[in-house]
């Protein structure tokens, strides 16, 4: 699987005891390696917009390997799909600006089918920061 954040909000993943995803911390790729019978629970887009950066929705990627099958189940977690996703209004004040643009998933439907999504991700395109320069 290509290196991609989770769209939405949490994302609860089971894998298998075969290694295989990787996730990218200050531009370099880390396997998580299995714990038994346990989650990982993964912060999405929505997340980190919500809570104006604070908390991060992480670049991960799964490596496959030529001897062992591996098995994984991802349960992504979603706020309903025509309602907005906004930094929240309790986190924004002079000292820490809104950081992002109001969201939605018909914006990121549009943006899908744009060729800026060969160039950089969704949540990329949601900050405030990417926007002046674009
Ligand atoms: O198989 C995995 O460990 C991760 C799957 C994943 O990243 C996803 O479904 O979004
Ligand atoms: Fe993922």
């Amino acid at each position: 699987m290509p290196p991609h954040s989770d769209y939405g909000f949490l994302t609860l993943l089971l894998q298998d005891e075969v290694e295989g995803l990787q996730i990218q911390f200050q531009g370099k790729w880390f396997t998580v390696h299995p714990i038994n019978n346990a989650f990982i629970v993964n912060v999405g887009d929505h997340l980190e917009i919500f809570s104006n950066g604070k908390y991060k929705s992480v670049l991960h990627r799964v490596l496959v390997n030529s001897s062992k099958p591996r098995r994984s189940v991802a349960s992504l977690h979603s706020v309903c799909f025509n309602s907005t996703v906004r930094p929240s209004p309790k986190l924004i004040d002079e000292a820490n600006p809104k950081r992002y643009v109001d969201t939605d998933f018909e914006t990121f439907l549009a943006y899908v089918s744009t060729t800026e999504t060969k160039r950089k991700s969704f949540l990329e395109s949601r900050k405030f920061t990417s926007i002046l320069h674009r």
